[in-house]
């Protein structure tokens, strides 16, 4: 709560509302005890006094009433019941639309097309029908235009609800033996409630401003008894000649409408854990950089060259330090793999490369990148978007999430093709086809035109990766491409990028946790650990001689085919957190070898026997020690 209210400060506008409409809010509340005159007493021999008179701050209306107390008044009931409306539409639209979008078929279609049927009038008349039938009165406009707010609610809390309920989590409850109620109650509903917060927030105002419209044609509130819209309706006759009858309500109708707008706004920021942490704020065309230091001279080794990277996630007041200082080059044809724990930053790395990190909230905050001598860390956009999916492609990790749900696989190859090369439909389909060939997918000619969502897991990674190859590029960055692969597709895949490298002189940086596969694959290999390289060389070095005790663990935990039975090692503990990185060794912690100095001050990646490693106390002869 103290965090939303916190973001909900830092919002200056919604913060402007959150004190306007308190304000009002206020003002309302305690208008029972304010020395005002009753607001509907009128007084013939001073009707239409003007503003500032004496006795009638504000001045009276046709009736000599005043108009200050009316307004008051008035406020309180438009506001009682734009928000009495409001809880009710919420409340039964999100229990249709939960109901209709848990339970999906039949029960979705017969009260979804109820509620079409509602939204197929023009709500304005729909209000109006409704208030006819049941007579004038404050509280049947209330219920008219509850009613007609209806389907809004039920509309978008069903959509949201058909996406929570095939979600995995709601699959797992399920299995537990829960209920449908329970589900609903605890899976379901905590989900969905945010929804319904923000959709209220901004639909409140305008229940207020639907009231005030019935009540302005006389349907709503009844003479004497005042409301905003009511006022405004008696003032339509004098608009002309005493303006300030109408000014008074019109005013504060749009005082209390756009403060509300502006604040449900920033509670809708401020509540949605995306935006929170600017994941959905529009993330720039490459990630920002803010460098406060450059590698005097970059090193230029290789197609690719990383110096001193640093990219931080900045949330807040606080400072994810996702990539420490990264430095790693390869060369053409020359296969790199990176591997570490989950969270030790090697995605942030790679995505660092091209300015693939979304800023906010990521900042390049230091060090280099080069492609062939070229500096890509500030780059020109324009360069940028050249180099990327043509000289330098990435195959992402989650290949659903990249491929393009309405497209055909072939025209997103096309497309990727074309963008960067002039050539005609037909030719690209061609490469296209050739790609999927490449990639080993199975009827490549029917395949071609099949959707995303028709093929297998591993059938739509091994697109991406033909996505990754479209261009010839240069170098590819493979994040994790083979997890959703089974073993024999994963052999196959491997040798393509391995035939490539070696026919074309790709050079790729293989992101994994899987050692078999850098083993088989990559000739040198580079272990993370929060953030940092804590160990570099080549595969047969680090795979036979690990040097810092966290490769060593690592290797432990990996099961061997044909070795036996022995007991799988877990590495004891948790990587730190990458906002709050302790000082020295940052695998101090969980460290067996570990000793007072790893604990102070910086700790440099040095020559330990044929490699480097960031250790002061490097494992010897680990082979040994491991068989032990
Ligand atoms: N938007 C963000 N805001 C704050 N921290 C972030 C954000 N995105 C990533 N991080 C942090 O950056 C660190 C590095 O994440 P990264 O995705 O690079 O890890 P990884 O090594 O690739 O993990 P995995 O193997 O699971 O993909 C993690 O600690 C993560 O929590």
């Amino acid at each position: 709560m103290r965090r939303f209210l916190a973001l909900l400060a830092r919002n200056r506008l919604a913060l402007l509302g959150l004190v306007v409409m308190g304000l009002v809010v206020l003002l309302a509340l305690v208008t029972p005890w304010l020395p005002l005159k009753p607001p509907n007493v009128t007084n013939t021999s001073d009707k239409f006094l003007p503003p500032f008179s004496e006795g009638a701050l504000l001045g009276t209306d046709h009736l000599g009433r005043d108009l200050l107390s009316r307004l008051l008044w008035g406020t309180r009931l438009s506001l009682a019941v734009g928000f009495a409306a409001a809880a009710i539409a919420a409340t039964l639209g999100a229990a249709i639309g939960v109901v209709a979008g848990y339970y999906g078929g039949r029960v979705d279609n017969v009260v979804m097309r109820g509620v079409d049927m509602l939204m197929a009038f023009p709500y304005i008349l729909l209000a109006l029908a409704i208030v006819a039938a049941l007579g004038p009165g404050l509280f049947n406009a209330l219920i008219a235009v509850a009613a007609v707010n209806i389907p809004f609610f039920a509309r978008n809390i069903r959509g949201v609800t058909v996406g929570i309920a095939h979600k995995e989590f709601v699959d797992a409850a399920r299995l537990s033996g829960l209920s449908d109620a329970r589900i609903i109650v605890s899976e379901v509903l905590p989900n969905v409630v945010p929804v319904i917060v923000i959709a209220m927030s901004t639909t409140v105002g305008w229940m207020i401003l639907e009231t005030a419209g019935l009540s302005f044609l006389g349907l709503g509130s009844q003479p004497p008894q005042a409301d905003l819209g009511s006022m405004l309706g008696e003032a339509r006759s004098a608009h002309i000649t005493q303006p300030h009858t109408s000014v008074v309500p019109g005013v504060m109708i749009l005082i209390i409408v756009m403060a509300i707008n502006l604040l449900g706004d920033g509670v809708r920021d401020a509540l949605d854990p995306r935006l929170r942490s600017g994941a959905l704020s529009r993330p720039m065309a490459a990630t920002q950089v803010a460098r406060d230091h450059v590698p005097p001279e970059p090193r230029a080794e290789g197609v690719l060259t990383l110096t001193d990277l640093e990219t931080q996630f900045h949330v807040g007041k606080r400072t994810f330090r996702a990539v420490n200082g990264v430095s790693l080059h390869v060369a053409p044809g020359e296969c790199l793999g990176l591997i570490g724990e989950s969270g030790s930053g090697k995605s942030v790395t790679a995505l660092s490369v091209m300015g693939l990190v979304a800023s906010p909230p990521g900042v390049i905050t230091g060090g280099s990148a080069q492609y062939k001598g070229q500096e890509l860390i500030g780059a020109r956009y324009g360069k940028l978007r050249q180099l990327r999916g043509d000289r330098v492609s990435y195959i992402f990790q989650d290949p659903l999430a990249t491929l393009h749900p309405l497209y055909k696989v072939g025209d997103q190859l096309i497309e990727a093709i074309r963008v960067h090369h002039p050539v005609g439909r037909r030719a690209a389909r061609e490469r296209a086809l050739g790609l999927l060939r490449d990639v080993r997918i199975p009827n490549p000619e029917s395949r071609i035109d099949a959707y995303p969502h028709e093929m297998s897991g591993g059938m739509r990674q091994r697109v991406g990766i033909a996505m990754a190859l479209a261009n010839d590029p240069d170098v590819i960055i493979a994040d994790e491409p083979t997890t959703a692969l089974d073993v024999t597709v994963q052999a196959q895949i491997l040798s393509v990028l391995s035939d490539l490298r070696r026919e074309r002189g790709l050079a790729i940086v293989f992101i994994t946790h899987d050692f078999g596969v850098v083993a088989q694959l990559c000739d040198r290999a580079a272990v993370m650990y929060a953030g940092r390289i804590v160990e570099q060389g080549t595969t047969e070095q680090i795979l036979n001689h690990p040097r810092h005790p966290y490769t060593a663990l690592l290797m432990k935990c990996v099961p061997e085919l044909g070795a036996g039975r022995r007991r799988l090692e877990a590495i004891p503990g948790l990587p730190p957190a990458v906002d709050r990185l302790p000082e020295g060794c940052a695998f101090a912690d969980r460290c067996p070898k570990v000793q007072p100095d790893c604990r102070a001050g910086e700790i440099v990646l040095r020559q330990v026997g044929d490699h480097a490693a960031r250790c002061l106390h490097p494992v010897e002869r680990a082979r040994e020690e491991a068989a032990q």
